[in-house]
């Protein structure tokens, strides 16, 4: 069986690299419209036997209900910051020795069905620890795991280099998954300047974008906007992840 978890910040301190252009209820809207996308993706793949929402925003339960997943409040599970969250989730679910787990990030416009039929085969193929970088190859924004050997969780700064390095620790066999779908999370301004031109995101964020005034705001207030910069984004301020 194979579990997927997906962790969502509290969505009024989402975002906050993209405060400098996004008011505090456009922030929250784009976190909630690309979380619901990625929910959407998974609650109709075939392999996603068990979806968990892992959260404590207010609206977490009725957006986990709405996409058949099951939501596991934050504070239930006596711990905070993601990297502890997520051990302790992990811990919570019940998932049998021979089960798998698929944790991701809520930030992925781009994901689609065969991003996650990628990372299975890859995965089924490899066994391990399959991770998906950004598109830095810094951060982790995809993993999946046996049940029974789950990795130390270590999401911040060069998180991509901090689990393969659990991965070599361990004698893990770690692979690398590099796909548009799982790459492109939304961080800085740089990478809202690449959502104003894509034309196969997930309707959701779409749907957020065309809001009436918003792009031709965004255009302006974007440097990278209009010449589009396909290259890194910046490095910025993360928040705190735990241990
Ligand atoms: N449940 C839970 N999810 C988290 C936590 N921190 C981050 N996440 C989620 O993990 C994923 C990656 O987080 P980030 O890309 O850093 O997003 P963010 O924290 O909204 O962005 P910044 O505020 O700009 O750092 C997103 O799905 C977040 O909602 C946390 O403490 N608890
Ligand atoms: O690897 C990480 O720490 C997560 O992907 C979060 O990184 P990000 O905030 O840069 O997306």
């Amino acid at each position: 069986m194979l579990h997927v978890l997906l962790p969502l910040k509290d969505l009024v301190a989402a975002k906050t690299r993209l405060a400098g252009i996004l008011s505090p209820s456009e922030r929250r809207g784009l976190m909630q419209a690309m979380a619901e996308d990625v929910l959407a993706v998974l609650s109709s793949h075939p392999a996603a036997d068990r979806l968990w929402l892992v959260s404590d925003d207010p609206g977490a339960a009725l957006l986990a209900e709405h996409f058949h997943a099951r939501h596991l409040a934050e504070r239930a599970l006596g711990c905070s910051g993601l990297n502890r969250v997520l051990a302790a989730a992990c811990d919570r679910i019940d998932a049998g020795p021979g089960d798998h787990i698929m944790v991701l990030h809520a930030d992925l416009p781009w994901l689609a069905a065969r991003d996650v039929d990628a990372a299975l085969t890859r995965y089924a193929a490899a066994g391990g620890l399959l991770l998906a970088p950004d598109r830095n190859g810094a951060g982790t924004n995809l993993m999946v795991f046996p049940a029974a050997s789950r990795p130390s969780f270590r999401f911040g700064t060069d998180s991509c280099e901090r689990h393969r390095q659990w991965a070599r620790e361990a004698g893990v066999r770690c692979t690398l998954l590099q796909r548009k779908g799982t790459a492109r999370d939304i961080d800085h301004p740089a990478d809202i300047a690449q959502l104003l031109v894509a034309t196969d995101i997930g309707d959701a964020t779409r749907a957020w974008l065309d809001q009436p005034g918003l792009r031709a705001r965004l255009t302006l207030a974007i440097p990278q906007a209009g010449s589009i910069q396909q290259g890194p984004a910046k490095a910025g301020t993360k928040g705190g992840y735990g241990a």
